[in-house]
């Protein structure tokens, strides 16, 4: 038999040791040329598609690799690029690229907007339901779409010049309409026929360079689709088809096809891709549906998660339906490697019995080879592979660690009381205006503040042993109070410590919860430079010890005004991390749900009047299908309200969610019971307020009136008008005054002076609610 071909769909761009993140920043910091980070770019793409050939991957791809983000990189290949970057029509400059990625701060020629204003960034969003963020594409109502850039077609000849014959990855263009915005707030799928002919042409140029195949990704056939979307899919691939451009390998995943499955299967296309992580039980469908000749790619190794595949389950399911579809089956990752580390080898202080449990993209890629072997030659070729695999998941699910009975127990004992506050809002209202006194409009932030490289540096030296604990928290200690003066200064409302003691918000507690495992050099892009490194969790959580309340009790030590306690919630935590497969979920979220419990009681008894516990990644969990949102919800807001609800009447709950629309999820919002709660809302120029308007939302609010994600200092006036919007249809009492989101990203120089004009536009908010009424 031949071999079974391997694809990866993607390998995480980022590179190893991060190359990508490095050279990225040292550009945009001015440190190295234009030609420089093109060519660590291209070492980067060289190097992957050695690795995956060295390796036995068959079916290598080309363009999964970005500078900043693949569907920003579709926006630019067919020219949709607002006016407001001043885009001549010519090819699209890195500076122009990096604008839309980034923002700018100067004037593009022939902008409307006014010297120093700059220019904002294309809206960033969350991709799929994962913590990878992409740019969404903007369209104006009479766009027009041209092949501007050959990206595509120039990665395949790179990678050809060195002997690799590659499948180009596309972003499809149903996909691509459908996760962009039109201006007009029209559907975009109607700029469809306007926009094939230019993927046609694409496909016509990398069918003459030599392409056989195109891998197109298409998750969103895994949405609940209409009728129309359904017929834009035929219109489009059926057009794609006559183009007469490479084979298609139609890619799909992050869940199941299902009802979309027959129109799925009758799209003129040469290939499918399944994930058969996510739904298991849509191969048998999808097979009985196909085309004969056409070629089925299994995405049997999850993509989406770190544990190590059962390759012997895997080979007894997979031996049938090679046998029943000779030379049409691929073997795949569910989805792209884009969303796991890079190679596990760099893990060189995890304990080595988690570690056996392990797959990173470098060892799923060894599964996916191992399994093609076995598949071809017989599980005799690959079984000292196979018992090892078989031996590691004997060990993870035997193992003690992994087992809690004091947390199962305590789970098992959860009632509903636990998870309602002991009185209603009105009422704890009442005794927080009494005990904490705040104006009208009161003022905070978010929680974070620069992480500056000074901070990091500190805490990589002392990781290192180079700086002794003592000196590190000493040195801590000085930047929170350096935080807490400033706010003092500049007359915040509620202050906070200003996480500096943290690498991220999830890792942290990562690292002192167990049944939490942390990495060193395990980095996932989450947009453009920058990375997360999540945490995996392997067993029963709990709380050995107090996480957050030494940070908080110093920091409250200090001012007489509230500093917040500053916790991330239980949904935040689980999605934000690698969790385990042997139990569900919710079950999972519970568990760390109690331990947050634990932590806001210890918060409260250190005399902590405010606690903020951040869910942003509560609407990213979202089940992409409907039909299984609401049994999501039940638990997730559960979680958050087991977590939060233990403290008494006077202690001040906040909740915080950057990210995505609320008005399809504003009653489990609502239900969540945060005595305020702080969301993203001036991007949308507080358009994303409309749904707790509509929905009478009874609790505080604090949108945001500046974005986080750009340099740019947003002025008083700009501020105040965003208040005045806030204000209409809402109780003005009801209103909190603070930014975006954390400002961790930020230089101090931005934060001082957009934080002292939010505080001047409360102010006047406050002096014109006064001067009505008297
Ligand atoms: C709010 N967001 C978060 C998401 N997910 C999270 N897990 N955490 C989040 O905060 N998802 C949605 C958004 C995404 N937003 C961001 C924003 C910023 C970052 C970011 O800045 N990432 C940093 C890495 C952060 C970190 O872990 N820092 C560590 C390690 C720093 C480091 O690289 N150290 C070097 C040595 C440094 C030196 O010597 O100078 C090393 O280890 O090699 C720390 O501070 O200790 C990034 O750099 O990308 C991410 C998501
Ligand atoms: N408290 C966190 C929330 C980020 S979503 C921060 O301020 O960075
Ligand atoms: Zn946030």
């Amino acid at each position: 038999m031949s071999q079974i071909p391997v694809a990866t769909l993607g390998v995480p761009r980022i590179g190893r040791r991060r190359e990508l993140k490095f050279a990225l920043e040292a550009y945009w910091a001015g440190r190295i040329s234009q030609a420089e980070l093109l060519s660590a770019a291209a070492r980067l793409r060289e190097e992957h598609w050695l690795i995956q050939k060295a390796m036995g991957v068959t079916v290598i791809p080309s363009n999964d690799f970005s500078l900043y983000d693949h569907v920003l990189d579709t926006a630019v290949m067919v020219g949709a690029i607002p006016q407001r970057y001043g885009w001549d029509g010519a090819a699209v400059s890195l500076d122009t690229y990096f604008s839309m990625a980034r923002g700018s701060q100067g004037r593009p020629a022939g902008c409307c907007h006014a010297e120093g204003e700059g220019v904002p960034a294309l809206e960033m969003t969350k991709w799929f339901d994962t913590n990878y963020h992409y740019l969404v594409p903007e369209f104006s109502p009479d766009q027009e779409f041209r092949l501007v850039s050959t990206k595509p077609l120039d990665e395949f000849n790179e990678a050809k010049a060195l002997g690799i014959h590659t499948r180009p990855m596309l972003v499809g263009p149903v996909s691509f309409l459908k996760l962009g915005k039109r201006t007009d707030g029209g559907d975009p799928l109607a700029l469809l026929p306007r926009l094939v002919p230019v993927y046609a042409e694409l496909l016509r140029r990398l069918a003459e360079a030599g392409a056989a195949w195109v891998q197109i990704d298409e998750p969103c056939l895994v949405l609940d689709l209409s009728q129309d979307e359904k017929r834009a899919y035929a219109f489009a691939y059926e057009a794609l088809a006559a183009a007469g451009g490479p084979k298609l390998m139609l890619a799909t995943y992050f869940g199941a096809l299902g009802d979309n499955l027959p129109a799925a299967a009758v799209l003129p296309v040469a290939g499918l891709h399944l994930d058969l992580v996510r739904e298991p039980e849509q191969l048998e469908p999808a097979l009985s549906l196909l085309p004969e000749n056409c070629v089925v790619s299994l995405g049997v190794v999850d993509g989406r998660n770190v544990w190590r595949a059962d390759l012997a389950a895997l080979l007894d399911r997979l031996t049938p339906v090679i046998a029943s579809r000779p030379g049409r089956v691929e073997l795949a990752p569910s989805c792209s490697l884009l969303h796991v580390p890079f190679d596990l080898a760099l893990e060189t202080s995890l304990d080595p019995e988690l570690k056996s449990w392990l797959a990173f993209a470098v060892q799923k890629v060894e599964e996916l080879v191992a399994l093609s072997h076995g598949l071809t030659s017989g599980r005799e070729a690959v079984q000292s592979l196979i018992d090892a695999a078989s031996r590691a998941l004997a060990s993870r699910a035997s193992s003690p660690r992994v087992h809690d009975p004091l947390v199962e127990g305590r789970l098992a004992g959860v009632t509903p009381e636990m998870a309602r506050r002991s009185v209603p809002f009105s009422e704890r209202r009442a005794c927080q205006r009494e005990r904490l006194k705040l104006p009208l409009f009161p003022t905070t932030t978010i929680g974070s503040f620069p992480q500056t490289a000074e901070v990091r540096k500190a805490r990589a030296a002392h990781l290192r042993g180079e700086m002794s604990y003592v000196d590190y928290d000493a040195f801590l200690k000085r930047e929170t109070e350096k935080a807490i003066r400033f706010q003092e200064e500049i007359g915040l409302d509620v202050l906070v410590h200003g996480e500096f003691e943290r690498n991220d918000m999830v890792q942290y507690f990562g690292e002192q919860l167990s049944g939490f495992a942390v990495t060193r050099q395990s980095w996932v892009q989450s947009y453009g430079s920058r990375c997360v490194r999540p945490p995996i969790i392997y067993g029963d959580v709990s709380r050995p010890r107090p996480m957050t309340v030494g940070w908080a009790r110093f920091a409250q030590s200090l001012t007489d005004k509230p500093v917040k306690g500053m916790l991330t919630g239980p949904v935040t935590m689980l999605q934000w991390s690698f969790p385990r497969d042997d139990v569900p979920r919710e079950t999972v979220c519970r568990q760390i749900a109690l331990a947050l419990r634990d932590e806001v009681a210890d918060l409260e008894a250190a005399g902590i009047a405010v606690i903020q516990i951040d869910e942003p990644a509560l609407r990213e969990g979202l089940p992409l299908r409907q039909a299984d949102r609401s049994a999501y919800l039940d638990w997730a807001v559960e979680c958050f309200r087991l977590a939060s609800s233990g403290v008494k009447p006077e202690t001040q709950i906040h909740t915080h969610m950057c990210y995505g629309e609320f008005n399809d999820i504003i009653d489990a919002i609502a239900s969540m019971d945060a005595d305020v709660i702080s969301i993203e809302t001036s991007r949308s120029r507080m358009e994303l307020l409309k749904a707790f308007r509509v929905f009478r939302y009874p609790n505080d609010i604090g949108p945001g009136v500046f974005d986080i994600h750009s340099p740019r200092v947003p002025p008083l006036d700009e501020m105040a008008a965003l208040l005045r919007k806030a204000k209409d249809g809402l109780d003005r009492r009801q209103i909190w005054v603070n930014p975006d989101c954390g400002l961790k990203t930020r230089a101090w120089e931005e934060v001082r002076s957009s934080l002292a004009n939010m505080v001047f536009a409360a102010r006047k908010l406050r002096e014109e609610v006064q001067a009505s009424a008297s």
